[in-house]
């Protein structure tokens, strides 16, 4: 949203409730800040969103600086992908943020960056389709899971400048009746989600953490598992 002024606008010609909006803003503009400062999103990459009603979500606006946002960075669109009370272009991946609220009624955030090891793994195991985690400690960090004795796949898929390709790659994959917590896509970074901020973050810190540890193992021992 380019201004409070723009806001007032979205507010108005909308259900959304402002107060949330602004809370929702400035949750997505600290966690950019701490990603960014972990160098999770560099040259602008990236991009966060939140749900703020049952069709509506807060959404960075696309090529700000993902670990200097203001709240005037985050903009409302619909679940269509349209923007609402301002002329702010969203995020070019915001289809794969809103295919997230339609398909995950529960989801309330969702965050995607470029992080070295999310970047190197998704080249190295785009072949195989999918990293499979088992017997890591912290696959407990993903929610439903309550045991290393689990397997959680991390599918990649292509990467492509047609997002509608990619909604329908996700697609196909929850149909199939998959679990899905998050994707990386090929030579670009990694998607998840959670039910709030603090869970997304948390699922977003698991599997950079286990991505970093598939990195070493392969790094011993020359093959991925
Ligand atoms: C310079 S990063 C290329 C685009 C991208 O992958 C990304 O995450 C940021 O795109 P946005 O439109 O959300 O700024
Ligand atoms: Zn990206």
């Amino acid at each position: 949203m380019s201004s409070p002024v723009a806001w007032s606008r979205a507010i108005n010609s909308s259900p959304i409730d402002r107060g949330r909006l602004e809370r929702c803003a400035q949750e997505i503009a600290e966690a950019g800040r701490e990603l960014g400062a972990l160098g999770w999103t560099p040259a602008t990459s990236s991009n966060f969103s939140m749900r703020l009603d049952a069709s509506h979500a807060a959404v960075t606006i696309s090529g700000r600086d993902k670990g200097r946002l203001g709240i005037d960075d985050i903009m409302v669109v619909d679940f269509d992908g349209r923007a609402v009370g301002t002329e702010a272009r969203p995020s070019a991946e915001t289809a794969l943020h809103t295919q997230v609220y339609r398909r995950f009624p529960a989801a309330g955030a969702v965050l995607h960056t470029h992080s070295r090891a999310q970047s190197v793994a998704s080249r190295l195991y785009a072949a195989r389709g999918v990293v499979r985690f088992e017997g890591w400690e912290l696959q407990k960090a993903i929610a439903g899971y309550t045991t290393h004795e689990s397997v959680l796949d991390l599918p990649v898929f292509p990467n492509t400048q047609d997002m509608s390709e990619l909604v329908a790659r996700v697609d196909a994959w929850l149909d199939a009746g998959k679990p899905l917590h998050g994707y990386l896509i090929d030579g670009h970074g990694i998607y998840t989600w959670g039910k709030d901020m603090p869970e997304t973050r948390r699922h977003l810190e698991a599997f950079e953490f286990l991505l970093n540890c598939e990195l070493d193992l392969l790094r011993l021992k020359g093959t991925p598992t």
